[in-house]
């Protein structure tokens, strides 16, 4: 885990409790107030000439109080850079990052006072104290009196099943509990935006389901702003109000998951038969927009023994087309069905790459 920047710094800041109004509703909080985050015209470069890469390229965001913002993209898109360029850890060529209003470049201390992050795992938690003696350590380097928290630790412990392991060393716990104490140490501060890279890594999926309920139960009841990067969709459409997608340093997409998944151009259909065979398909890939052809269909499903599918994007006129090219062919079609898009799809449409893979070369 990596602390921010104001958290390594530490210093107190009087925060408590209190600052979690619960008597306010997060829309009228977000209305009086200026959002978590604001990002304008960020640029980063690193290194010079041939060699150097624009990590960051003009990126403008903004993320309100109280939401859960997916921030994707394939190795090496800038996720990273970003988020360091928004916890002040990189500092940028270009541009501006405001938190809560406070403008990072003028006066970070204040900028950074309700900001934390967890962005490699588990790593930076004191394996030899105790969870509960974590929390307290974390609560007071982010300038907060522990004992004024308390209540809010026990809470968070109760949340994500650690009450019983309050008072066992960290080094004792499972991988999974080790991940859960990260995100209970990153929150125990009170910190109001939080960044979170991978936070379900390693866990079974009891405990990610666990921590999702407790994410969304943080932004929801809280108000706590959560920008979180993941490789599993599964994790970002269960619990991001919107998702942000870069490729090469560029923001490609910045909606919610529904809108992604409607406004997407994937009308694709699945065309069952054992009437199409290798030559066939060679012949659909030359004359369609053919996305996946699977052979061999049946065993123990509900397709036909032998059969194949094969999944097409087409609509309108290319959909009379090809249902004619498969009459000529003298296919009798078993099923067909239009394929729901993911947005693991929609991932690999605007960016060209799947979810994890290894970057592709970026030029300068
Ligand atoms: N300190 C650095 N010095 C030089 N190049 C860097 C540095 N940090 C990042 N980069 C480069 O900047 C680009 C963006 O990297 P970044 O880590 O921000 O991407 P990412 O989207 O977070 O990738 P991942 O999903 O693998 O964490 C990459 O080409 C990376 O090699």
């Amino acid at each position: 885990m990596a602390r921010s920047a104001a958290s390594e710094r530490g210093g107190p800041r009087g925060r408590d409790e209190s600052r979690f109004d619960e008597s306010r509703s997060n829309d009228e909080q977000a209305d009086a107030s200026p959002p978590a985050l604001a990002i304008e015209g960020v640029s980063k470069r690193f290194g010079d000439g041939d060699d150097s890469v624009l990590a960051v390229d003009d990126v403008s965001l903004t993320v309100e109080r109280g939401s859960i913002v997916g921030l994707l993209g394939p190795n090496g898109a800038g996720k990273t850079t970003l988020i360091k360029c928004a916890l002040g850890i990189v500092l940028p060529d270009a541009g501006s990052v405001r938190v809560f209003g406070a403008d990072v470049g003028d006066g970070r201390r204040a900028a950074y006072a309700n900001v934390d992050a967890m962005l490699e795992g588990a790593r930076n938690d004191y394996w030899r104290l105790t969870v509960r003696e974590n929390l307290r350590y974390f609560a007071t380097i982010a300038g907060v009196d522990p004992d004024s928290v308390r209540a809010r630790h026990d809470r968070l412990l109760d949340r994500l099943e650690l009450t019983e392991k309050a008072d066992t060393p960290v080094r004792e716990l499972s991988r999974g509990m080790k991940q859960k104490v990260s995100l209970a140490s990153v929150l125990a501060g009170g910190a109001e935006l939080v960044f979170l890279d991978e936070p379900t890594l390693g866990l079974d999926v009891e405990s990610s389901r666990t921590l999702r309920r407790e994410l969304r139960r943080l932004a929801r009841e809280e108000g706590l702003t959560i920008v979180l990067s993941s490789h599993d969709m599964g994790v970002i459409e269960d619990v991001c109000d919107r998702v942000v997608m870069m490729a090469n340093g560029r923001i490609v997409a910045d909606d919610t998951v529904a809108a992604l998944l409607t406004g997407t151009d994937r009308d694709v259909v699945r065309v069952v038969s054992a009437d199409i065979d290798d030559a066939l398909a060679a012949s659909l890939r030359e004359r369609f927009d053919v996305r996946g052809v699977e052979t061999g269909l049946g065993e123990g499903g509900r397709d036909r023994p032998g059969s194949t599918a094969v999944e097409v994007a087409a609509a309108g006129d290319a959909l009379y087309e090809l249902m004619d090219a498969l009459r000529e062919a003298g296919v009798t079609v078993e099923a067909i069905e239009t394929v729901r898009p993911e947005l693991e799809d929609v991932f690999v449409d605007l960016t060209g790459t799947e979810p994890g893979a290894e970057p592709r070369g970026r030029s300068p």
